[in-house]
Parts: structure tokens; sequence; C-alpha cells
């Protein structure tokens, strides 16, 4: 699995995922949107769910978008390709640990790769992270879930689960608010 980022550059180099996936070879980034090549593009705002459908529309191909959070708004994805939300996954990061749907640059493409069933490529983009094989084991049962599932309906339907597992645990904790205003995919 090729995996490309365009770099937005705005956000703090020293914790940007994307530039270490550049030192360490495993992503190539582009700083001029045009040279983005065409696959699948991991897009929170898209309404559609990633599922291993998408393996072969993509061309073999992920694309992120490293930006900060800030700037990453709906208009910020032009990147030509099938436009994919990652369904229920919670991040490994010491940032956003625990949050669900806001994931770094590597744990989406790495989440991403997992569900087109190619694990080792998932654990070779997280190998250069002390907290990489925790965004594994956090998320070990909904990505082997999802990669069982045929399209993005049967996904949708077991990001359900979780998705209502979280709201019985809202005793503890609003989960509304720790998903900070992300969209869910819904199709
Ligand atoms: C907004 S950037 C933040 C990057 C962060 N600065 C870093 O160092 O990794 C994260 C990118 O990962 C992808 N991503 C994260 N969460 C996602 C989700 N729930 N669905 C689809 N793509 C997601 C998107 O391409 C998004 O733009």
């Amino acid at each position: 699995m090729e995996c490309h980022v365009y770099y937005e550059g705005d956000d703090d180099p020293e914790k940007c995922t994307a530039r270490r996936l550049e030192k360490f070879d495993e992503a190539i980034l582009y700083r001029n949107m045009d040279q983005v090549p065409y696959g699948v593009v991991l897009n929170p705002h898209a309404e559609r769910a990633l599922s291993p459908a998408d393996a072969e529309a993509g061309l073999g191909t992920l694309v992120a978008l490293d930006c900060s959070w800030e700037s990453a708004e709906e208009a910020a994805f032009r990147m030509n390709g099938v436009h994919r939300a990652l369904p229920f996954l919670v991040a490994a990061n010491p940032v956003n640990y625990g949050r669900p749907f806001q994931l770094t640059t590597v744990e989406a493409l790495a989440g991403a790769c997992c569900i087109f069933g190619d694990r080792d490529r998932a654990e070779a983009l997280l190998e250069p992270f002390r907290w990489g094989e925790t965004f594994l084991t956090l998320n070990e049962e909904p990505l082997r879930r999802y990669a069982d599932c045929v399209d993005s309906s049967e996904v949708v339907a077991v990001q359900e689960e979780y998705l209502a597992d979280e709201t019985e645990e809202g005793a503890d904790h609003d989960p509304e608010s720790n998903r900070d205003g992300q969209e869910t995919p819904s199709g």
C-alpha cells in the first residue's frame, strides 16, 4: 500500500507524524496539491465510511492531508480521489489519547491499511512511534471486524455498536464532548 501525504506544514513540526513517516521512508510528502496522486483520500468529512470494498478503487494508494485540526475543514480536502472517512477508532497518540475519530496522519493511514487487510504495512508505518503499537492494541477488535466487512454499510453497522457502548459509558464522561464536533461516517 503506497502512502502519500499532502503536507500543509501548519502544525508543530516536532510532533508531526507525516514528517516522521517521510524520514523513515514510509510515506511521500507533497507541498503542491497538483502532484498528489489519485487514491483513497482519508477525509474525516466524507460521508461514506472506508471499507474493504474501497481497496481496489484507490489503486493501492492512500492519501492523507497533514495539517492542524484547526485548518482541516471540509474545503481543505481538495485532493483527487475516492474520499472516505474512517469509522470509529480511538487515537493512541499522547495529544489525543482515547479520543475517537481525531487521529494523527500515521494512525489514519495505519487504520486504513488494517481495514484493507494489510496489517504488516500498518505495523511498519507505526514502528517509528513509541505509542504506535498501542494504536493497534486499543483498536484491535474494531479493526479486525471492519476488515471482515464487505462494504461501508456493514462497517457503519459495526461502528454503531461502538458508538452505543460509548454512550452507555457516558455516566463517566460525555462522548459527544470527547468527539469535539467530529462527524461520524453514515454511509
Ligand atoms: C488533521 S491531520 C493532523 C495531523 C497531525 N498534525 C499529525 O502530526 O499527524 C490528520 C489527517 O489524518 C487523516 N484522518 C484523521 N482522522 C481521520 C478520520 N476519522 N477519517 C479520515 N481521515 C482521518 C486525515 O487525512 C487528516 O487530515
